[in-house]
């Protein structure tokens, strides 16, 4: 099972510019997680400090019991074989065919034996659905399969946390959701702690267990699914709906008064760019039929429980039928051909 990553109090600077402060979240032990926020707001900075690739000066981040900005660099070393990372492009090596550079991790960290390593390639290719393109480089397939390829990669050493950089980025969302499905399919499987950096609305709304968002320097907030999704915070509210109307700007954000004007254009008729008004709690995706239940699923519904009386009461509305559909719904076995679905299932 996936560990927890508990971050207290992170502050980041590049020089005199401050990316985020006082950033304070915790991903629960093998949850699907996913943090938002508009571009260049640090989302992959964040992604890179808790893998220890950049050091930020101040707070903590504790994994299984390690504090990585406190820790010796072998340690570190030790912490960085449990991630598994998911960059925007794969991050493939162009000059190794896919075999090579899935099996890459495994001959570099590992001892393994060819014939084990070839095993263990061939398994997390036929997870991501690459059986056939062994041979083939990264510069002769699609980017969707580049980063199915990326993924098969990072499960190799058997993540317990995997970090997913943008899986939308390049992607056509029909391709998007498929690779949404993956990754919640393989939480299902390896019951690992993911955590999904993206500004794909509709991944946000459908994939993760917990959401985040970073705006202006700080985390807006950080909770259940439902909380961000419910919220009436004006920066949460515009970037769910992709419209102009909101704090958030062409670069990071706007002040009152270029506020008031934009929304006076739209009150005189002038489309404010969205494209739908979003609003509300649709249901989580759930592992294709037939594949192990997602522990996470049981485990968050004692967690949230828990916590319940400390959030919004929308949000506590929407995790209570959450809860009771959770308990009502029960999927069917898929065997594969779409014969014997039990009453009431269609498909
Ligand atoms: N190694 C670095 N040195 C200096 N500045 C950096 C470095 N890495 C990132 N930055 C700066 O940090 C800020 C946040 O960058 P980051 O890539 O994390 O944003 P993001 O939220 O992931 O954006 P996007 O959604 O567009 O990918 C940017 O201003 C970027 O220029």
């Amino acid at each position: 099972m996936g560990v927890e990553v508990s971050v207290e109090g992170l502050t980041k600077s590049f020089g005199t510019q401050k990316i985020w402060q006082d950033v304070s979240l915790t991903l629960p032990a093998g949850e699907v997680s996913a943090l938002l926020g508009p571009s260049g707001t640090g989302k992959s900075v964040f992604l890179k400090s808790l893998i220890g690739l950049l050091r930020p000066e101040e707070g903590s981040i504790v994994i299984d019991g390690t504090d990585i900005l406190q820790c010796s660099s072998k340690e570190l070393y030790e912490i960085r074989k449990m991630f598994g990372v998911l960059f925007q492009d794969g991050a493939l090596f162009g000059s190794m065919n896919l075999f090579d550079n899935v099996a890459f991790p495994l001959r570099e960290h590992t001892r393994k034996s060819e014939s084990e390593i070839r095993k263990i390639v061939m398994e997390k290719l036929d997870l991501n659905g690459l059986i056939g393109a062994e041979t083939k480089l990264p510069g002769e397939i699609s980017g969707g399969m580049r980063k199915r390829a990326g993924l098969a990669r990072a499960l190799v050493l058997d993540p317990e946390i995997i970090l997913v950089d943008e899986p939308d980025s390049g992607l056509d969302p029909v391709r998007t959701t498929y690779l949404s499905q993956l990754l919640i399919d393989i939480n299902a499987q390896i019951d690992a702690t993911i955590l999904i950096v993206t500004h794909n609305i509709n991944l946000a709304r459908t994939v993760p267990d917990n959401l985040g968002m970073l705006f202006r320097k700080h985390l807006v907030m950080f909770g259940p699914r439902e909380v961000l999704l419910t919220s009436e915070e004006p920066v949460v509210k515009q970037f769910l709906n992709g419209s102009k109307i909101g704090p958030i700007g062409m670069s990071e954000e706007k002040d009152d008064a270029q506020m008031a004007q934009e929304q006076a254009l739209v009150d005189a008729g002038h489309h404010h760019g969205g494209t739908e008004d979003v609003s509300g709690v649709v249901r989580q995706m759930q592992a294709t039929p037939g594949l192990p239940v997602r522990q996470a699923v049981g485990r968050r519904q004692a967690r949230v429980r828990e916590i319940l009386h400390t959030l919004p009461p929308e949000a506590q509305q929407e995790i209570l039928v959450s809860l009771n559909e959770d308990q009502t719904v029960v999927m069917p076995a898929y065997d594969g051909y779409g014969a014997q679905s039990p009453a009431g299932y269609n498909g």
